[in-house]
């Protein structure tokens, strides 16, 4: 009997222990520095990830892209913090729209794929200003970005309470998709190399995070980047491209972590764009043998950029020395294309990835519908100076010398200083200033008279009359967002302009919102213009209104293309949704991508509207047109280069970048 009872207990006592341990196994993320590998739920794991930036795609197409990624063997998706998007301005959160950070970790759970989660506060990402947001510089415009600079800190500080909360309840250890979670950014290419800033993110991060969280760095692959970049505590990745030997990069990790899994947080497989240089371009073989090269090693590695989407907006950054914007498609000859089609590229990778893992049995998802709207008879609405009632309907800021977009805290897009001429002037006379940042479009009495351009044109000759106005639209084209020239960042004129020598002053200053002109406020407002005036190969800058000609049918709206050849230099919006920048005389990128949740169903009305900034071929009397086409061009040779860019054919079932 007693032989009985004791072996009931034992059953008992085991069948107790296994669920304890299946327990613990679940839920669970650990590194296994013995067997170097990631162990999730008890079991040995690889990341096979792809980079998207929620911030970079409308979340109506998150499930869509992050499906594509599933069907092409990916288990994790890789994805960077905007802080900038997040935080506008101080102490004011936002998490909605391309913001909303919750739903993009909820979807990414519900398609299967786990998440590396960089959580900045620094990110890169040729995103405005690396992702930090511009008001830091209304704190201290001397402010050391990326170090122990108390300013600074005391924004992290503050920012990194909203965040680490939200991050470790989606941590897979509580139940989310969350793997682990990256601090800063490549902080061993930074100058500053501050360990105690370092520490400083890390604690926050273990406090906020909790003691079983993995908490990660990423540095380029040289032992002095990593060198500085890392912090103890944090576990080491490393990032390199596809031209390189994935065994001898790992070396570089290895002298930093001599166990545990072997990580590439960053395998490009493109590379980012300039305005007026050749769209990038990776040979689909160079990154398929290197990629079959790391997966062979047993590491994990994460694809930079799977989809790299869109910058709308104001939200693209840019590099220097020389200052130079990135537009707003954010392609990267990535897998997945700007708007989330296949490509031979996904096509290529899927198939070195079959190699390594079982894909999954599913369809790949389809391309989505392309619309080709044809032309769209765009309206003369007014100058920028004759709707400023509407652009910029606040009192506008009066100031005896210019002020930066900064010290009137506003941060992005556009911003007209007006001033009076002091006399006449009857013959081109010097207008100079030392500091536009970054275009300013320069009228009298509307007339143009030339650009300043940065790190280019200082100086526009003028002439005119005593009182006639003198007008400086500025144009902030993204803020640095890589290296010691992040810290001289402020927008809009930031030093004195000379008239002939001298300092002029008594300046009116009003920001500009786009987003305020749409179907009803023009009517509203009655806005007269005397229309735009030409002069110097250039006209007022002006706003345009069209309605786009989407065709009544179930089946539509459609993702579709707007093509601004024709046309200079501006910003477009659809149904006050901001598209982005359009350059088509610079290139690579000619057309925007209009995504199909921003168009209403045909029977409404979808407007679009333009600031133009330089050129068109219509005035005030007559009609102009743009285009919304279902091909896309983002591969325009610039001016001044032959490249060997090959264009990009269309061809079913998916783009071929050869
Ligand atoms: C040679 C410059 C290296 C700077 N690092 C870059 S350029 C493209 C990518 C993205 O910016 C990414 O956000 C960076 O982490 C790494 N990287």
């Amino acid at each position: 009997m007693a032989d009985r009872r004791n072996s009931i207990l034992v059953t008992f006592f085991c069948f107790i222990s296994f669920i304890y341990i299946c327990e613990c196994q679940n839920d669970s993320f650990t590194i296994d520095y013995n067997g170097n590998t990631f162990i999730l739920d008890g079991k040995p794991f690889r990341a096979i990830s792809g980079s998207m930036h929620y911030s970079r795609t409308h979340p109506y197409y998150w499930k869509d892209r992050l499906m594509k990624m599933v069907a092409a063997g990916l288990n994790t998706v890789q994805t960077y913090v905007p802080w900038n998007i997040h935080e506008p301005t101080q102490g004011k959160y936002d998490f909605t729209g391309l913001a909303n950070l919750e739903l993009f970790l909820q979807t990414a759970q519900d398609v299967g794929l786990k998440v590396l989660m960089r959580s900045g506060p620094y990110i890169c990402g040729e995103w405005e200003y690396g992702g930090l947001p511009a008001w830091l510089l209304t704190i201290n415009p001397n402010m050391v970005v990326r170090t122990m600079d108390p300013d600074y800190i005391k924004a992290v500080d503050g920012w990194y309470d909203v965040l680490l909360p939200i991050l470790k309840k989606y941590l897979h250890i509580n139940g989310g998709p969350i793997l682990m979670v990256q601090i800063e950014n490549e902080y061993g290419s930074y100058f500053a190399c501050d360990y105690d800033y370092l520490r400083f993110l890390y604690q926050k991060a273990r406090t906020g995070l909790g003691e079983k969280a993995i908490i990660y760095t990423t540095d380029g692959d040289g032992d002095a980047y990593v060198k500085c970049g890392t912090v103890e505590g944090c576990y080491v990745t490393i990032d390199f491209g596809p031209t390189s030997n994935p065994a001898s990069n790992f070396q570089v990790q290895r002298h930093f972590e001599p166990k545990g899994p072997l990580v590439n947080s960053e395998f490009y497989t493109g590379w980012l764009d300039h305005w007026g240089n050749p769209h990038a371009h990776t040979a689909i073989d160079t990154v398929c043998n290197s990629l079959d090269k790391i997966l062979a090693l047993g590491a994990s590695v994460n694809m930079y950029m799977f989809e790299g989407g869109t910058n709308f907006g104001y939200w693209n950054g840019a590099n220097a020395p020389p200052y130079q914007p990135v537009p707003t498609s954010y392609d990267y000859d990535s897998p997945l294309n700007e708007t989330g089609d296949i490509t031979d590229k996904y096509i290529a990778i899927r198939q070195t990835i079959s190699k390594y893992q079982k894909l999954p049995e599913m369809p790949i998802p389809p391309n989505t519908p392309k619309g080709n709207y044809g032309d769209t008879d765009m309206n003369f609405v007014a100058t920028v100076q004759d709707a400023l009632s509407v652009l910029s309907p606040n009192q506008p800021v009066s100031s005896t010398y210019p002020l930066t977009m900064e010290q009137i805290k506003f941060y992005y897009g556009f911003i007209l200083y007006r001033t009076k001429l002091p006399t006449d002037i009857t013959t081109p006379t010097p207008l100079i200033t030392g500091g536009v940042r970054d275009r300013g479009y320069v009228t009298i009495d509307q007339v143009p008279q030339g650009i300043f351009i940065r790190d280019d044109t200082t100086q526009v000759n003028i002439t005119g009359k005593q009182g006639q106005y003198l007008d400086i639209l500025v144009e902030n084209t993204g803020r640095i967002g890589f290296a010691t020239l992040m810290n001289y960042n402020t927008k809009g004129i930031i030093a004195n302009v000379t008239l002939n020598g001298k300092i002029l002053t008594d300046w009116t200053i009003y920001p500009i919102s786009l987003e305020n002109i749409n179907g009803t406020t023009i009517f509203q407002h009655n806005i007269k213009s005397t229309g735009p005036k030409k002069n110097k190969g250039l006209q007022t800058p002006s706003i345009f209104i069209g309605k786009i000609p989407i065709p009544a049918s179930s089946d539509e709206p459609k993702d579709t293309f707007l093509d601004p050849t024709n046309w200079t230099k501006g910003q477009a919006l659809v149904n006050g949704f901001n598209l982005g920048r359009y350059w088509p005389v610079m290139g690579p990128q000619v057309t925007l991508y209009v995504p199909k949740p921003v168009l209403k169903e045909p029977s409404k009305l979808n407007y679009l509207v333009v600031l133009e900034l330089e050129n068109t071929t219509c005035t005030s009397s007559s009609v102009c047109k743009i285009s919304f086409t279902d091909i896309p061009v983002i591969n325009k040779i610039p001016p001044g280069f032959h490249s060997n860019i090959r264009n990009i054919p269309e061809g079913y079932p998916y783009h071929k970048r050869v």
